[in-house]
């Protein structure tokens, strides 16, 4: 019996199947289905045919008198919200959510629905940065799939241990070996599996029981972690790339026999096997790369708003930008290729895109005549430039006179004041992305790039800063971060029941999101919508994603391709679970 993602589309009447009896409603005489135990079920419809399905029990309540008498849900929400405010340190606060998470999840995401922008810092970027470099230390039970190398040729046998297998539609899978800027942290990469996938669930509706956290294990080159009697990984060394690449052969197959539903969201993959897998796995399986594809829409999303801003201030014409990344990664290289996607709306040829961007990496200008670079590096590489090298940013901006400067290189205050001057010199409007997580590793703060530029910055971070006041008028933070599209791409690719996320769904998802600002965050220059509205925002990118996965003939899901907008909008948002 499988129990698809999607809610009934009438929640509110489900079927109640009495034990031993055969239901007589109209629904269950079009589905033959043997009932054998009290089940609720909820029509659905598959590609035009009204269908049954078992709805996942609620967990039980306790029985009565196992509860104090005046126990109250609504009033309990507030009791735990104030527990978690009465903790001082977001690590606590950290533990403490994913504890009442294992215990009653439904009021968890209620929380976090209600309390968006105080609660995803704690679940998420920064602190789930600490809980990963803590994680040996604070583990207190078990949550996701670990498979480790020792697996290789049993990795079915340990997948099927999952004990909700038919429920699975996502799953984020990281092998640790990069996790935000902190480094290779092996299994300890789990929490941001986990939090990214707390995120599906508040912010674009995914049923909890339909997501699968999972932490390769490979090995780490973590000398600290080698060395940590509680560190709770393998205690060796990572394996070859080849032996990986064998591995994550296995890994995929088996993953999408196991859960021929299953979209799966690369995360955190040190650069090179993060453009490897992705291409070895992209055109076989339902599967995206957050940090490439992810982070490279929702920069793409933030630019276009910024773009519009600094043009009006500078009469410079869009297809006039100039963007310079400091950072090559598979961050700064994603990111990159889907900004040329922006040139190329203004008119470009793929050539002339490419040319309005720059990267500098640790070694400075990436440039042709520097000698041999890594594969990703070399699309962006400058065949213009022939002098010596050129490491100095300031050097390097007043070179080449960028509109925009995206940070995606871990170095916390590399934007220093001097950096920040120069684009502002060069800018009416200069937009700097500092975009390096977590908040410790910002390349520049919020306050730092309003003062430094005398207000005029346009400014988007990965990680969230508090707003700021500036000749007396609130300048907000724009929060450039993947978390952003993950949720609404993912949902899309779900509902559409998506074959492979292909480039159109990952440019819709961006589009989708650029477009989903209101009258209101426009005028107050803000070039992300308000994080409290990332259900809405989620319905609208899923919206773009399956209209896209049509275009491109990968959906499953045929019946919605006859929907209209309207409809097809109204469907998405009936459902996403709500806790
Ligand atoms: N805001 C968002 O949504 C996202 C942010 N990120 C962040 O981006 C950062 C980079 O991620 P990846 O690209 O995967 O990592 P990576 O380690 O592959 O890339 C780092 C890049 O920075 C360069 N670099 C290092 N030191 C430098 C220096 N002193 N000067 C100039 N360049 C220097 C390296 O050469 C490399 O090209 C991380 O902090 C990560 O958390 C990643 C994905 C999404
Ligand atoms: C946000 C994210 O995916 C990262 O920093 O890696
Ligand atoms: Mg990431």
């Amino acid at each position: 019996m499988s129990f698809p993602f999607i809610l009934s589309r009438k929640p509110h009447i489900p079927l109640i199947v009495s034990p031993h009896r055969t239901s007589t409603s109209l629904a269950a005489q079009r589905v033959k289905m043997p009932v054998t135990k009290t089940q609720v079920l909820t029509p659905y419809w598959s590609n035009g045919v009204q269908k049954l399905k078992v709805a996942p029990s609620p967990p039980p309540k306790p029985a009565y008198g196992l509860t104090p008498p005046a126990l109250d849900d609504s009033l309990h929400v507030v009791r735990c919200m104030r527990q978690l405010r009465s903790k001082d340190k977001p690590i606590e606060k950290y533990i403490y959510l994913t504890q009442l998470k294992a215990t009653e999840p439904a009021l968890f995401y209620k929380l976090c629905l209600d309390n968006m922008s105080e609660i995803t810092p704690l679940i998420y970027t920064p602190t789930v940065g600490d809980a990963c470099l803590q994680f040996s230390h604070i583990y207190r039970r078990p949550e996701g799939l670990y498979i480790s190398i020792n697996d290789k040729g049993r990795i079915g046998k340990v997948l099927r241990n999952w004990p909700k297998i038919d429920e699975a539609r996502i799953s984020v899978v990281t092998d640790g070996s990069r996790i935000l800027g902190l480094g290779d942290l092996g299994v300890n990469g789990m929490p941001i599996a986990i939090g990214k996938l707390s995120l599906y669930v508040a912010g674009a509706g995914i049923r909890p029981e339909s997501t699968v956290p999972i932490c390769l294990d490979l090995g780490t080159n973590n000398k600290e972690f080698l060395q940590d009697p509680l560190y709770l990984g393998l205690r060796h060394e990572r394996v070859s790339a080849e032996v990986a690449q064998e591995f994550m052969d296995e890994f995929m197959y088996e993953m999408s026999q196991v859960f021929p539903k299953l979209l799966v969201q690369f995360e955190d993959f040190s650069t090179d096997k993060a453009f490897a897998y992705l291409s070895a796995f992209r055109d076989k399986y339902p599967v995206f790369n957050d940090d490439i594809q992810g982070t490279g829409a929702v920069v793409l999303s933030g630019f276009l708003n910024a773009a519009k801003l600094s043009s009006a201030a500078s009469g410079r014409p869009l297809s006039d930008h100039k963007i310079l990344f400091l950072g090559a990664g598979s961050a700064g290289v994603g990111v990159a290729m889907q900004l040329t996607s922006f040139f190329k709306m203004q008119g470009l040829s793929e050539e002339e895109a490419r040319r309005r961007i720059y990267l500098v990496d640790s070694q400075g200008l990436i440039f042709n005549a520097r000698g041999p670079l890594a594969e990703h590096k070399r699309v962006f590489s400058r065949d213009d430039y022939q002098g010596p090298p050129m490491t100095n940013l300031v050097d390097i901006l007043n070179y080449v006179k960028p509109t925009a400067l995206l940070g995606l290189s871990t170095i916390k205050g590399a934007f220093n004041q001097q950096v920040i001057e120069t684009m502002s010199a060069l800018n009416p409007r200069p937009i700097i992305f500092p975009l390096s997580n977590p908040v410790r590793l910002s390349e520049c703060e919020f306050h730092e790039a309003v003062e430094w530029s005398n207000g005029r910055v346009i400014f988007a971070s990965g990680s969230p800063f508090p707003e700021q006041t500036y000749a007396g008028r609130t300048l907000y933070p724009g929060q450039g971060n993947n978390m952003y599209i993950f949720p609404g791409l993912g949902l899309g690719a779900i509902i559409s029941r998506a074959s492979s996320v292909t480039d159109r769904m990952v440019e819709a998802a961006s589009l989708g999101l650029a477009n989903s600002l209101t009258k209101d965050e426009r005028s107050a220059d803000l070039v992300y919508p308000r994080i409290e509205r990332i259900r809405e925002i989620s319905a609208e990118i899923a919206r773009s994603v399956v209209r896209a996965a049509q275009k491109d003939g990968v959906d499953r899901s045929l019946d919605l391709r006859a929907m209209s907008d309207e409809a097809l909008l109204h469907f998405i948002g009936e459902r996403m679970w709500k806790p």
